[in-house]
């Protein structure tokens, strides 16, 4: 019911603003471990993050302990309504998207289609232990990751949240692309295909 997911947005997303300082740092940490172990973590190529806001679990971490073989990228809101992605390191430069995220300000030809990335971290409001994810409701990495309903990884599509956006059950819509896998900074789900 759309009731029901609406209700469950509002819930987790206090619940994870509503956690402090110490704690959000604590986790961004044992978020980065946990992501770097992942089984199927790549050596080499591009993986994408995202720029933390709203109480969303941290990256800085895991971008600042990324093998040098892998560049980091952020997502880029496209015009035909699905993400593309660009390299991004401090420093570089950012413009503010339209729902106000920075994102990397490069030219056209710089940007990266969602299939051309290794490995993907999403952001998301609330999970369950099977790998369905409930986003901010605009359907962004449903739509830039739909191909992988029938083709096979890469890019591997990994949830990030805190241990406290865990649901019980979300009910996957249609349109809803399972993740591989989900990280919180206590525990690795490993979604098996
Ligand atoms: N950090 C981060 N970056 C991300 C996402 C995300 O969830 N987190 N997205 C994941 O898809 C995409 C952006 N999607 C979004 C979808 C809806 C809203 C939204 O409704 N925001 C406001 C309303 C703001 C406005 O419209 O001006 C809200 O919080 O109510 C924001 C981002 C790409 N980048
Ligand atoms: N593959 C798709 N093709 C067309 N429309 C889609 C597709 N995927 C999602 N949508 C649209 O996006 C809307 C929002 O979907 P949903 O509520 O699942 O978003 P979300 O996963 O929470 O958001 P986000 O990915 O941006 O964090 C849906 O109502 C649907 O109309």
């Amino acid at each position: 019911m759309n009731d029901d997911r609406a209700a469950l947005r509002r819930t987790m997303r206090e619940r994870r603003r509503a956690l402090p300082a110490a704690q959000r740092i604590a986790s961004a940490e044992a978020l980065a471990a946990r992501l770097l172990a992942l089984p199927f973590f790549p050596r080499s190529g591009h993986v994408a993050g995202y720029w933390a806001l709203d109480g969303e679990i941290a990256l800085h971490v895991w971008q600042m302990r990324l093998p040098r073989e892998l560049s980091y990228c952020l997502p880029v809101l496209h015009g035909d309504d699905t993400l593309r992605f660009a390299a991004w390191r401090p420093g570089a430069p950012l413009a503010n998207n339209r729902y106000g995220i920075p994102e990397p300000d490069v030219p056209e030809d710089q940007l990266l289609r969602p299939d051309q990335l290794d490995l993907v971290v999403a952001p998301l409001v609330a999970f369950d232990a099977r790998g369905h994810r409930l986003g901010m409701g605009g359907g962004w990495y449903d739509r830039s990751f739909a191909f992988r309903v029938d083709s096979p990884a890469p890019p591997r599509l990994v949830g990030a949240a805190f241990a406290v956006q865990q649901a019980e059950a979300i009910a996957p819509e249609p349109w809803d692309i399972p993740l591989d896998a989900v990280c919180t900074e206590s525990d690795t789900f490993l979604v098996s295909p």
